[in-house]
């Protein structure tokens, strides 16, 4: 990452910080060997990509773009071959070097086809597919979302109806709003899917199943009879990606393309049931926990990139004649990106407890043991809603902090924030997921009341009501953690109240769950948070040293953030007082001025090569204004001096506004 000259106000903020920036590096790459090895891929595929000369995306027309990702996973499929690569995490640094913030098409291949197959295949039908999924010969891809249903899953009308007498199932989209739309890579990457559809047998419908179905011959690549497909169309962003529609028509395919490990339907067409019939939604299970991560990795590179410039900007004074500032020394800027550096640190230490939660319930599911699901739907919904939440405002923070070039695509943010707003809306819409995080807190505080055990994740619901908070300042972080669960375990309690109530004025559950349903989201929100502060605060209690006082102040600054953010909720019943929403208004500018001599450091920690964050602003020499000078010479509109469009357009125009007034003497120079 070397540069002969760095900007002066960064190099000085580099050695300034407080603590080792590699040491935090190496916590977040599992020590100083998985670091080396990270960077040694990421500045190979830097290199290898680099002599592409690839034109910046958003650049490129929709089929341009869609050629540069195919481009980019072919070259990152060649790295993968020459170096072995078979370790998902090395992989995953390898694509993200290659394909920086690029939803290539062949995503949803690797991600939610590979692993629905692995998870609700049978033993033979893992055989059979696996090998010619991992090689490429089939690319799959997860049709689930209809033009008329995304998240109602119970209302898809696609069917799979079983033909006892030829033993196949016929596959059908009856009606315009069945036509399969949105799923990544479908429009023209694809050759097989699977198609989620309510299967029918023997005249009775058993709702949503997964199906294999070819729509592509292998070879030709040509769409199969029965089967319209096609690409959506351009998009907010994630254009690089051929979304697609699919529309069936009566295509018959084989029993056993059914994905049977849970379900089957027997050759007379008798229906098995599966232990739990949610094991259907494993996918989106795995989908909504790797979310998390992606999500905190995209607001990790907005970070990176805004406080880097904020610190190689200087506009205007703070002292009149002491000439400009870096303008992250105002005060009002520290306080826009510094609490979201602490997020993102903080949501990727929530990330890495999702996915080893994620791990260990996927185990149990593996020999038969079902116990734990409900708590991870739960725990991957909410954390899915409130990380992507968080990713996509604070990433146009970061934009916005970043003045007239943030809007430039120059800044690499338009990029990021085209890429992460759609983790609000897919795998499950936002609130959606919340209000399922919601149902499950209800249940929990349902069997608290009727003196059950709550499991792990819930037991700070068994909290007594009321009390006052122990908050000085301090800022123990055990007050603050118990302060997130006060509030979450209140707003639970509250709106549990409120739908009891609700029943016994004769109110029917359905419309008193809606009646209640924006305190039900903010009650799964104050639950997901208080997730995100434990494990934050339990995390940096075993670093050692100066980084682990850098890291609490970071957490003690997300958490007080925080509160002061809904304060009304941590004071509605008292439990915060007025003297302590005081205390931690002072206490906030305190960690903001801790902080700020650490910003850059921190964001350093991330440690993504210039490649990937691919931004003029957000250099790791702080060269920006080159950068950015480089950037608007090799606009397009500069090939030429003076463009056909001069002569075909403007030209004329002019010509008949001169005509207006001929009498206006013209001379030869202005
Ligand atoms: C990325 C690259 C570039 C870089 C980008 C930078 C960022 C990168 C980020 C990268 C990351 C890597 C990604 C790789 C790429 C992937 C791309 C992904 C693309 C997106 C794919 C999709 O977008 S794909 C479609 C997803 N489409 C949904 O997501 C539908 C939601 N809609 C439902 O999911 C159901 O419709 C809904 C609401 C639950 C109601 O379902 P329903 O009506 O059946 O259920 P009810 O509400 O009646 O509940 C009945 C009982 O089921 C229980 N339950 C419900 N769900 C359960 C579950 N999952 N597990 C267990 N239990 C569950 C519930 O808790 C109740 O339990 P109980 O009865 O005991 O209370
Ligand atoms: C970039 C991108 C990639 C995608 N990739 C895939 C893919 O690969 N495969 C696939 O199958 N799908 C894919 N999708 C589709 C995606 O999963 C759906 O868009 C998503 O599940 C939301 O469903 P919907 O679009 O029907 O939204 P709707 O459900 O129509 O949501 C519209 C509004 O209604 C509200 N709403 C809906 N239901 C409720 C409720 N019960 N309570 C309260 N509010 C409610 C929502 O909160 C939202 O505000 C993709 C989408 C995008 C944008």
């Amino acid at each position: 990452m070397a540069s002969a000259t760095v900007n002066p106000d960064l190099q000085k903020e580099r050695q300034r910080a407080t603590f080792d920036a590699d040491q935090l590096t190496y916590f977040l790459y599992d020590g100083p060997a998985n670091t080396r090895r990270k960077r040694y891929l990421q500045n190979l595929a830097v290199q290898e990509t680099e002599k592409y000369k690839f034109r910046p995306i958003a650049t490129l027309s929709q089929e341009q773009q869609y050629e540069q990702a195919l481009m980019r996973s072919f070259i990152s499929g060649q790295l993968e071959d020459r170096l072995e690569l078979k370790n998902a995490k090395e992989l995953s640094f390898l694509r993200e070097a290659v394909a920086p913030q690029v939803a290539v098409p062949y995503g949803l291949h690797m991600s939610m086809f590979m692993n629905t197959l692995e998870t609700q295949s049978t033993e033979e039908q893992k055989a059979r597919w696996l090998p010619l999924a991992k090689s490429f010969r089939m690319i799959g891809t997860y049709a689930q979302t209809e033009m008329g249903h995304g998240t109602f899953l119970r209302g898809l009308e696609t069917t799979a109806t079983y033909d006892a007498k030829t033993k196949e199932f016929v596959v059908n989209s009856p009606t315009i709003t069945s036509i399969k739309f949105w799923p990544g890579g479908l429009g023209k990457t694809a050759n097989c899917c699977i198609v989620m559809a309510r299967l029918i047998t023997r005249g009775h419908d058993y709702g949503m199943h997964p199906f294999l179905v070819q729509i592509r011959d292998l070879d030709t690549h040509q769409p199969l009879p029965g089967i319209t497909v096609g690409d959506i169309g351009a998009k907010f962003g994630f254009n690089s990606n051929d979304n697609g529609f699919l529309r069936l028509d009566n295509v018959r395919i084989p029993r056993d393309n059914m994905l049977m490990r849970y379900s089957q339907v027997l050759e007379d067409g008798t229906y098995v049931k599966p232990k739990n019939d949610r094991l259907t939604y494993g996918t989106m299970t795995l989908i909504r926990s790797n979310i998390v991560g992606g999500a905190a990795r995209s607001l990790s590179m907005a970070v990176t990139i805004a406080v880097r410039y904020s610190a190689v900007r200087r506009q205007s004074e703070i002292q009149p004649g002491a000439g400009e500032v870096q303008v992250l020394d105002f005060q009002t800027q520290q306080m826009k990106l510094l609490p979201l550096v602490a997020t993102a640190y903080a949501l990727t230490i929530a990330s890495r407890n999702m996915a080893a939660f994620y791990l260990r319930v996927r185990q149990q599911i593996e020999q038969g043991t079902l116990e734990e699901l409900p708590q991870l739907h739960a725990l991957s919904a909410g954390l899915k809603a409130l990380s992507s939440w968080q990713a996509t405002e604070g990433i146009e923070a970061c934009r916005l902090a970043c003045g007239g070039h943030g809007y430039s695509h120059a800044s690499g943010l338009p990029k990021l924030y085209g890429t992460g707003t759609p983790l609000v809306t897919y795998e499950g819409e936002n609130t959606v997921m919340m209000l399922q995080t919601a149902r499950y807190l209800v249940k929990c505080h349902g069997a608290l009341q009727q003196g059950q055990k709550l499991p792990s994740l819930m037991k700070y619901l068994e909290q007594p009501p009321g009390g006052s908070s122990g908050l000085d300042p301090r800022l123990d972080l055990s007050d603050l953690v118990t302060a997130y669960q006060h509030r979450a375990a209140r707003m639970v309690s509250d709106v549990s109240a409120k739908l009891m109530s609700a029943a016994s004025q004769g109110q029917k559950p359905y419309a008193a769950w809606n009646s209640n349903s924006v305190e039900l989201v903010e009650a799964a929100t104050a639950h997901s948070e208080a997730y995100v502060v434990k494990s934050f605060v339990e995390t940096v209690s075993t670093f050692s040293g100066k980084l682990c006082s850098v890291m609490e102040t970071l957490c003690r600054l997300y958490a007080v953030r925080g509160i002061l953010k809904s304060l009304g909720e941590f004071m509605q019943d008292g439990y915060i007082n007025s003297q302590q929403a005081k205390m931690l208004r002072s206490c906030l500018a305190d960690l903001l001025a801790e902080v700020r001599p650490n910003a850059v450091a921190l964001v350093d920690a991330f440690d993504f090569p210039d490649a990937v964050l691919d931004s003029a602003l957000g250099r790791w020499d702080g060269q920006v204004y080159q950068a950015l000078y480089d950037y608007a010479v090799n606009s397009k509109l500069n090939e030429k001096q003076v463009l056909d469009t001069y002569h075909k357009y403007q030209r004329p125009f002019m010509e008949s506004q001169w005509k207006k007034n001929t009498t206006v003497a013209v001379p030869a120079r202005l």
